[in-house]
């Protein structure tokens, strides 16, 4: 549900020993009705089964950007959706989902890939994928599509603390999206600048108090540190989608870290700094469009 960059990926990788349906939109849904390219570490082109409604499923991997998956849940009562997987970043999603269908489960991926044109992408990186339900409890149908994943050969496990990881991931994304979104810059640039590493740390400092107010006590800076090497050539996604002249995830990431920080009473400026400015950002580029 929503074939973009990752969903495509995994469409691409479950079509090896599944039927699967490409649910997209737009160009990419006419793109897709003549085929899919994929290059970057696998080279082919393929057919694929592109719709533009939702249909039913056994199972539903959203891969929707976040201030698409309100609407995509409404659509979804509408079919036999199966049981619903979100593999989007940020916060909010699973619960967004739950609001309008049962079966949710919550996703965390670290496989990469970038829309290079409709009906093209760039298998950019293998990574982990962890499923788990948002009650911590490994029930069946976590099993179910861990065991499904793998039999595609995608690295997949089966997680107790999937609430944990999503809150990490996004940490971590708010630090290096908006700093490299804002200034334009690849994701090794947080490493390189000396400054922008002091500023990249005051945010971390900011979500670590954040997770372990939350009793998810970790230290992420050598986290933060390898993520930034090993992407250090990437331009971070909210970077793509400031170029693209898109909206970003923004509200989902640093946006979900100062609500939940309000809640608890703890004071994140920097957060609140980098979510002003990359929706001032979005604003000013909608304007400068129209
Ligand atoms: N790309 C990656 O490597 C990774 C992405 N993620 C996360 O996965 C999510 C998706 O990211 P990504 O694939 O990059 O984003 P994309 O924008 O490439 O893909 C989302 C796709 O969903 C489509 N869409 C939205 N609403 C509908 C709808 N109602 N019906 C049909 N199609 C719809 C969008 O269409 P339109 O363009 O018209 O809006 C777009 O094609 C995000 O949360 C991201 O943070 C997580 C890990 C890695
Ligand atoms: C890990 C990182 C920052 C890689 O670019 C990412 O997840 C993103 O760009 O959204």
């Amino acid at each position: 549900m929503g074939a973009g960059a990752l969903g495509c990926l995994y469409g691409y990788l479950l079509q090896r020993k599944f039927e699967v349906v490409f649910v997209a939109r737009g160009k990419q849904f006419e793109a897709l009705k003549r085929g899919l390219k994929v290059t970057g570490l696998v080279e082919d082109f393929v057919r694929v089964n592109a719709v533009d409604r939702p249909c039913d499923a056994d199972i539903t991997f959203v891969t929707v950007k976040s201030y698409d998956t309100e609407e995509v849940a409404k659509s979804l009562r509408n079919v036999d959706c199966g049981i619903v997987v979100s593999l989007q970043n940020g916060i909010g999603n699973e619960e967004i989902l739950s609001t309008y269908l049962g079966r949710v489960l919550g996703g965390v991926t670290t496989y990469a890939s970038n829309l290079i044109d409709y009906g093209w992408i760039e298998f950019a990186g293998v990574g982990e994928t962890f499923i788990g339900s948002m009650d911590g409890k490994i029930c069946e149908d976590v099993l179910v599509v861990v065991e499904v994943l793998r039999e595609c050969g995608i690295n997949a496990e089966a997680v107790s603390d999937i609430v944990r990881r999503k809150w990490i991931k996004t940490v971590i994304n708010s630090v290096i999206n908006p700093i490299t979104a804002i200034l334009r810059v690849r994701n090794g640039a947080i490493v390189e600048i000396e400054e922008l590493w002091k500023l990249a740390s005051a945010v971390l400092r900011e979500g670590e108090e954040v997770l372990k107010a939350m009793g998810f006590d970790v230290e992420l800076e050598e986290v933060l540190k390898d993520v930034v090497t090993k992407t250090a050539r990437n331009r971070s996604s909210m970077l793509q989608d400031i170029e693209r002249g898109k909206r970003t995830e923004i509200d989902f990431i640093n946006g979900a870290i100062v609500r939940k920080a309000e809640e608890l009473g703890i004071d994140t400026p920097y957060n609140r700094a980098l979510l002003l400015l990359v929706k001032s950002l979005e604003k000013f580029l909608t304007k400068c469009r129209s």
